[in-house]
């Protein structure tokens, strides 16, 4: 085969696998079987080795680098990454809503996001092609870990449209790719991990992507960072843009015009906490206009726009057995 017919074939396959792949972890709806993703990965994977010039960043037979790193590089955050001021009763979420009527108006609407028990990321995206990955660090200064970031499935590689921009999100390990490693990790004497986010943020440290790649680790993107250029005007527009250049954004996202609504969507979500495929440590209300959060603004840690309900800790009943050991 010469190297025209190579390239024609080429593009094709890459673009069909990343279509497959966007079907299967981002919408999970596949429309081809597994058997057939794979068939296909291995003739595209044959041919950038025979041509390889014809092998690019945004392959799909590139989500998984070889080179074990000797370090994560420090990366300078473009805005800072901040973190969410905390609600622990119905007073404090009342409180919140007053001090943003104060200053936005009555007429004020929320967002309200499931808290996504994980680890904050950024992604960056330079003409459409994801370019750097990073921790959020102390908010200035985070890890660089596009490496790991690759071999996240539900992470595109490159967007449908060239645009630059930078998405923030959470990264997490499913609660059953949690169950399945701990098993795996004690039939190895090796010591489980506590819960998914230490799971999540351990395999991101690993300084070997094929660790990392064999976690099953997954993203829910949850902003975007700089919305001037794509011209949104209010938080869930800027949610229903990221869907549509191809990110996985979490479904049960949603407008409540009052406090009263925020109330309803927090109870509802308490219980249904344990049926999630996911650990949430809480429920995130943001201020939907992009306007008033400007006129609302940030203190030097958190945005004066969002809180994060938590939930109750679990308590934890440990029953102690005394034993009579004198018998
Ligand atoms: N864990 C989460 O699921 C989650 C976390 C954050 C943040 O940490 C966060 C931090 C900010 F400074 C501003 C908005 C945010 O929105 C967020 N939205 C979410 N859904």
């Amino acid at each position: 085969m010469d190297l025209q017919t190579a390239e024609i074939r080429v593009k094709e396959l890459q673009k069909l696998l990343n279509q497959y792949n966007y079907e299967y972890h981002v919408l999970d709806q596949p429309s081809v079987p597994d058997s057939e993703y794979d068939t296909l990965l291995r003739e595209l994977n044959e041919m950038e080795e025979q041509f390889p010039k014809l092998k690019t960043a945004d392959s799909p037979t590139q989500r998984v680098g070889g080179e074990i790193l000797e370090m994560f590089e420090k990366v300078q955050h473009q805005s800072q990454m901040l973190s969410l001021g905390n609600a622990f009763n119905e007073q404090d979420l009342r409180d919140f809503d007053r001090r943003v009527r104060q200053s936005a108006g009555d007429n004020v609407s929320y967002v309200c996001e499931l808290k996504i028990d994980g680890l904050a990321v950024s992604l960056r995206y330079q003409d459409g092609l994801f370019i750097l990955g990073a921790t959020r660090g102390d908010g200035s200064t985070g890890e660089n870990i596009t490496a790991n970031l690759r071999t996240i499935r539900s992470i595109p590689l490159r967007l449908n449209r060239d645009i630059s921009m930078e998405v923030r999100g959470e990264a997490f390990m499913p609660k059953s790719s949690f169950e399945a490693l701990n098993k795996v990790k004690a039939e190895k004497g090796e010591e489980a991990f506590a819960n998914p986010r230490n799971a999540a943020a351990g395999s991101l440290r690993q300084l070997d992507p094929r660790i990392a790649a064999s976690r099953n680790l997954d993203v829910f993107l949850y902003g975007v960072s700089d919305t001037g250029e794509t011209g949104v005007q209010s938080h869930s527009e800027a949610l229903d843009l990221l869907d549509t250049l191809g990110f996985k954004t979490n479904k049960e996202r949603q407008k409540c015009a009052n406090i009263e609504e925020v109330m309803t969507y927090i109870q509802h979500w308490t219980n249904e906490r344990p049926n999630l495929q996911y650990d949430i440590d809480g429920i995130v209300i943001k201020v939907d206009s992009l306007e008033d959060q400007e006129q609302l603004g940030t203190t030097a840690k958190s945005p004066r726009w969002a809180i994060a309900y938590k939930f109750p800790a679990e308590e934890v009943v440990t029953t102690l057995i005394a034993i009579d050991l004198s018998v």
